[in-house]
């Protein structure tokens, strides 16, 4: 890091601070990559993310992707839990994201904000009918500030359900990303009315130090 000699000398400190910050900050995230063992994991087995691990092992333990299952994939870039799905006998895949994923055979996807106007129907559209299984993988850009982060997912979250209310087949599965935080009382409350089974993971490739966790809820029921 160099010092810009035509920069206020106050104004450069600040700028070298948040430099230093940014690449200490960088080399932390560098190493935990390279010392990722679901990291490496995913490279050797071609998943687009580490995130990709998360579904295998919901899947593992809650049996979510029947074979020729229907599924909705929200938050899909760059396209891991897509991936899983279509790999473990998923028929057809319909996702979303803000950022372009490329191609995923046997998936089509939509760049856009599922919050707009018009998403749910085009999802539907392109689903060409019901779904089995709805994944909300969605994550807001975290702000660090904990109560904000969560009323963020939270929104993301309250919205995917009301979308599977829609789209599920009677006997369907959700499953969505939370951070804990409190306010996903609410959300527990609607999907014990509307499924069967309800249950909260945290599956090990989840990150320890992270607040995210996941609800599974099975066997939709609709009203
Ligand atoms: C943790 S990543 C998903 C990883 C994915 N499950 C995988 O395995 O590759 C979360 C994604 O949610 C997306 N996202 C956040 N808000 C969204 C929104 N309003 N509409 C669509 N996608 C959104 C982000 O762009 C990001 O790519």
């Amino acid at each position: 890091m160099t010092e810009n000699p035509s920069v206020p000398p106050r104004r450069e400190a600040v700028r070298l601070k948040h430099a230093r910050k940014h690449s200490t900050s960088s080399q932390a995230w560098l190493n935990r990559q390279l010392n990722d063992p679901y990291v490496q994991a995913a490279k050797a087995q071609g998943y687009r993310s580490r995130a990709a691990f998360k579904l295998v092992e919901l899947d593992d333990k809650y049996k979510l992707i029947a074979k020729g299952a229907r599924v909705v994939d929200l938050g899909a870039a760059p396209g891991g839990w897509s991936q899983v799905a279509i790999q473990r006998g998923a028929s057809r895949v319909v996702g979303i994201d803000l950022l372009p994923i490329i191609p995923v055979e046997g998936a089509q996807f939509i760049e856009g904000d599922f919050m707009a106007d018009g998403m749910e129907e085009r999802l539907t559209e392109m689903l060409g009918g019901r779904a089995d299984l709805v994944l909300s993988d969605m994550a807001p850009n975290t702000t660090g500030h904990v109560a904000t982060d969560h009323i963020r997912i939270m929104a993301l979250a309250d919205t995917a359900l009301a979308f599977a209310t829609q789209i599920l087949e009677p006997g369907g599965s959700f499953v969505a990303k939370l951070f804990q935080g409190g306010a996903e009382r609410d959300m527990l409350n609607t999907l014990k009315l509307r499924f069967k089974t309800v249950r909260h993971a945290k599956p090990p490739a989840s990150r320890k130090d992270s607040k995210e966790m996941y609800v599974v809820a099975m066997g939709f029921r609709p009203e």
